[in-house]
């Protein structure tokens, strides 16, 4: 599974910790995690890539729309985003074809995540 090519729960876990320490930080991208406690961001979203990528998990968060509507995201700071979580699965030794299958599935959340400008 999908699941699998990433590393399971420790390679996702992993993942999602290096790419939010860097959102967080970079200047593309850090201003909307200011004064987010971003352990819990953390745990939100390995949650959500488990169960996307067919992992035994059940995404219990927010929907894309209201955890993202206050931050009024912008398609570049989004795109910046996924860069930097494409920029992991490559360091962590993910094969292409689990990264694209990956990426090809948080795609469709572009459109709930970005605001309409
Ligand atoms: C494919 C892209 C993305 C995915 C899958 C994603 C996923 C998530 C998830 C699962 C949560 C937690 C929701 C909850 O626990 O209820 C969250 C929260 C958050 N995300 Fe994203 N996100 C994405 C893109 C972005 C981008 C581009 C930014 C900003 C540059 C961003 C900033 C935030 C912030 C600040 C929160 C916390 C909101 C709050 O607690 O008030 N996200 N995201």
């Amino acid at each position: 599974t999908l699941y699998q090519g990433l590393g399971g729960e420790a390679g996702i876990a992993q993942l999602v910790s290096r790419t939010l320490d860097r959102s967080a930080s970079d200047a593309r991208t850090r201003r909307s995690f200011e004064g987010i406690k971003l352990s819990a961001i953390k745990a939100s979203l390995a949650q959500q890539i488990c169960a996307l990528s067919d992992g035994p998990c059940v995404y219990e968060g927010e929907t894309m729309a209201r955890s993202h509507q206050d931050a009024k995201i912008r398609a570049s700071e989004f795109d910046a985003l996924v860069g930097m979580l494409r920029e992991e699965l490559d360091a962590a030794g993910v094969s292409a074809a689990a990264k694209n299958e990956l990426l090809r599935r948080l795609a469709p959340m572009k459109r709930d995540i970005v605001a309409a400008d």
